[in-house]
């Protein structure tokens, strides 16, 4: 709470103390008849706190006063508008635009600091809280039942307008639109406090509802689950003090409570009048309801009225709330509380004992009292109220200006940035993706196949067939495949960097669409590389000049595998030792000359010697993972001795011309690999990338930005924490600047008026 409010209660308990409680049944003794006589408050009422409160005193009861002698409710008048018959319409205004306020603050999170007084109904259940706050709406609209039906705090707003609008309400949480129908919003009320399971009972969780009517005083009521006494079968055990310590909550500074406490129950039981008690000694904030007053004799309602056992500051007011019949809500219903209210006045006209001035009655006089009492109360606050959101503004700007250099962002900039960093990259990938690229991919691919062939020496003299295995070995297909590859493991790196690296969904998004484009261009794209390639299946011519630079290829190939063998073997030595392998080779080599001679052996003499096994290498002295090595070892020198007999040939004369190329198929795969990588490359650019590079940016327009609505980019923005914390900060910033305008202008008709009645 901030400091001014708490400043304004301890002003109004400073007033009380030198304002004289009524302490006899003489009606004239009330707080109006007191600071009438000069008994308490100081000799000039419009200076210092003390007459501040005073004046609220006095201001509530002199309402009262006037109302029972017109012998009209002004509020109670069917399409009545309030804002045009209220004798004060300046508080009228006041507490409009303060609610309006209050609504923009509730949006503001962790903004304990700035809140605004709530009128908060609490009573024990079946006190008649329901039939209170249906009687100041004017329609049955609350829902009923004996199984314990409000299991969450009913934030009530209250919005008077202009006489012949429409009356309708709308829950702000759920985002219904505009309910004409009182039975539904009766209907949705039920079903989000029943929502709420049996074994939890009740929820801290407010359902808010908001009531636009010309019939309805600018109010915000908050309706809580009712004080039970002992808990029935199958609610939890501590339920009672769940309900007691909600009620607690709410019922803290700056709120105004209102107690509701049935004429046929002892005040002292009253559970709902301890509680405000117990946070309000001094009831300067509590506003007493006695309900159910018809089911007492008037005398001794009017005992209970006259506010002598339990004295409150702002009184009690006594109603007859019954509406009589069954209830059901909608439009009968709303015609119950219509003759329940003509009821409730026939009612105190008919009983001599109500007639009497100082006594408040009726649930048109507890409206008015009510909205009296909120004007007044925030009127009196709303110094404090400015330079608290003052406060909080400044602090956000400063925010703001220290962490983002007060640079603009909104939703919408943020998801274009996003757009166009994804295209900058796709568009660097693009530069990056051409064809010396393409082709030193094709090729890498295709001369890994190449010496794969001719690792294998049958092929001597054997050309067509080793080439017939490298053309036929479905080049389409696997070219196609390695270059869809590329691009996704590229688009990874593009969806995973910058901003889209926040956003996984989304980066799910842009790979699927990518995919499905290159899906639908994989076939026609294989089909056509394939068919380009069909010549070199049958016949390959090759230029010396081919040749020349096939033997070069072929060469550097053989001795980049060499060297990587070379790395290898260095790699084992170094992490095994030469020694310790040294051995291991041994130990496999005599294990195996001696499987050799033992199989000779048998083979001889026709022995049944039992035959060694693989497992008999196993040696205790030697690790398993020692013995892996040695055999690693063996099979790259091995490997290095065939790649050293095939440099040879290729640096040899034979193959220094391509009459010679039987002796070196390498060199002359190596010609049919570039052939095939030229021809691949062309059809692979233009059937695959060239469409590729085309369609992704505008699907990613189409997709990801045209696609979203207002609540789709703020959504999508907000994925991003430190631009969600950017955004916050920025909404709470204009948001307090939306209040502070409001505020402002508040306090400058204020001052125009000349106004000390706040
Ligand atoms: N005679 C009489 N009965 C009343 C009056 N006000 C309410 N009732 C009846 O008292 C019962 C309880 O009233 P509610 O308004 O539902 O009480 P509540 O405090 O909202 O009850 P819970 O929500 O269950 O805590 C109902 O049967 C009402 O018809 C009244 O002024 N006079």
């Amino acid at each position: 709470m901030s400091s001014s409010v708490q400043g304004g209660i301890h002003q109004l308990g400073d007033a009380l103390n030198s304002i004289s409680f009524p302490k006899s049944s003489d009606p004239s003794s009330t707080s109006t008849a007191s600071s009438e006589k000069g008994e308490g408050p100081p000799e000039d009422p419009s200076t210092g706190s003390a007459a501040a409160a005073a004046a609220t005193a006095a201001a509530a009861a002199s309402v009262l006063t006037d109302d029972e002698e017109e012998g009209t409710d002004p509020l109670l008048a069917p399409g009545n508008n309030m804002g045009e018959i209220r004798p004060s319409g300046q508080f009228m205004m006041l507490t409009k635009k303060l609610i309006e306020i209050r609504n923009i603050l509730k949006t503001i999170e962790g903004n304990e600091a700035l809140r605004l007084p709530s009128i908060v109904v609490i009573g024990s259940q079946s006190s008649g809280k329901s039939s209170v706050l249906e009687a100041i709406v004017g329609h049955e609209f609350l829902p009923k039942g004996t199984n314990m039906v409000t299991r969450r705090p009913i934030e009530l707003t209250l919005v008077n307008a202009p006489a012949g609008s429409e009356e309708y309400g709308e829950f702000p949480q759920l985002g219904l639109g505009r309910i004409r129908d009182f039975l539904q919003i009766q209907s949705t009320l039920r079903d989000m406090n029943m929502a709420v399971s049996d074994e939890e009972c009740i929820s801290p969780k407010p359902i808010e509802l908001r009531i636009h009517s010309p019939n309805v005083p600018d109010l915000t009521l908050v309706d809580l689950p009712g004080y039970i006494q002992v808990t029935t079968r199958g609610q939890p055990i501590e339920l009672k003090s769940r309900i007691a310590s909600l009620c607690e909550t709410y019922i803290q500074e700056p709120n105004i409570i209102l107690t509701v406490c049935p004429a046929d129950v002892d005040l002292a039981n009253s559970e709902a009048l301890m509680a405000a008690r117990r946070v309000d000694p001094l009831g300067l904030r509590t506003i007493g309801v006695i309900s159910k007053t018809d089911l007492v004799p008037p005398e001794q309602a009017v005992s209970i009225l006259e506010n002598h056992d339990y004295p409150l500051l702002l009184g009690y007011v006594g109603v007859v709330c019954k509406a009589g019949g069954g209830r059901g809500g909608g439009k009968s219903g709303d015609a119950m509380v219509r003759r329940a209210r003509d009821r409730e006045e026939q009612y105190f006209q008919g009983h001599a004992a109500f007639h009497r001035k100082d006594l408040a009655l009726g649930t048109g006089t507890l409206r008015r009292k009510l909205t009296e009492v909120l004007e007044e109360y925030m009127g009196r606050n709303l110094d404090g109220i400015v330079d608290a959101v003052q406060g909080e503004l400044d602090e956000s700007r400063y925010q703001y200006k220290v962490q983002y250099n007060d640079r603009r962002i909104s939703a919408e900039s943020y998801v274009a940035d996003t757009m166009d960093e994804i295209k900058q990259s796709f568009k660097e990938l693009t530069r990056q993706l051409d064809k010396p690229r393409l082709r030193s991919e094709v090729r890498a691919l295709l001369e890994q196949r190449v010496m794969d062939i001719s690792g294998n020496g049958r092929w001597k003299h054997r050309l067509d067939v080793a080439s017939a295995h490298l053309t036929k070995s479905g080049v389409g297909r696997s070219v196609t495949q390695h270059i869809v590859d590329v691009l996704h493991s590229q688009l990874h790196l593009i969806a995973e960097a910058g901003n889209l690296g926040m956003h996984p969904a989304t980066q799910e998004r842009v790979m699927s669409f990518a995919t499905d484009i290159l899906r639908n261009k994989y076939g026609v794209t294989v089909n056509q590389v394939e068919n380009t390639i069909k010549p070199f299946k049958f016949d390959i011519e090759c230029t010396e000049s081919e040749w020349n630079e096939g033997v070069k290829r072929a060469r550097s190939l053989v001795e980049r595998e060499m060297a990587m063998c070379e790395a290898a073997l260095q790699g084992i030595k170094t992490s095994v030792g030469k020694r310790r392998l040294r051995a291991g080779i041994q130990h496999i080599l005599s294990r195996e000359r001696d499987m050799a001679a033992r199989k000779k052996r048998r083979e001889e003499a026709e022995e049944m010697e039992e035959p060694l096994e693989e497992r008999d290498l196993v040696s205790t002295q030697y690790s398993p993972i020692l013995l892996e090595k040695a055999r690693e070892t063996m099979a790259l020198r091995q490997r290095m001795f065939v790649l050293r007999y095939r440099l040879a040939a290729l640096k040899s004369k034979g193959c220094r011309t391509s009459s010679g190329k039987a002796m070196c198929p390498e060199a002359f795969l190596s010609v049919v690999a570039e052939k095939l990588t030229y021809t691949s490359v062309m059809f692979l650019q233009v059937e695959l990338l060239n469409e590729f590079f085309f369609q992704f940016p505008r699907e990613v327009d189409d997709r990801l930005y045209y696609d979203l609505d207002k609540a789709s980019l703020t959504a999508f923005a907000r994925e991003n924490p430190e631009i969600r914390r950017q955004l916050d900060l920025l909404e709470r910033r204009s948001k307090l600047e939306e209040v502070m305008e409001k505020l402002g202008y508040l306090a400058r008709g204020r001052k125009e008026s000349g106004s000390s009645a706040y």
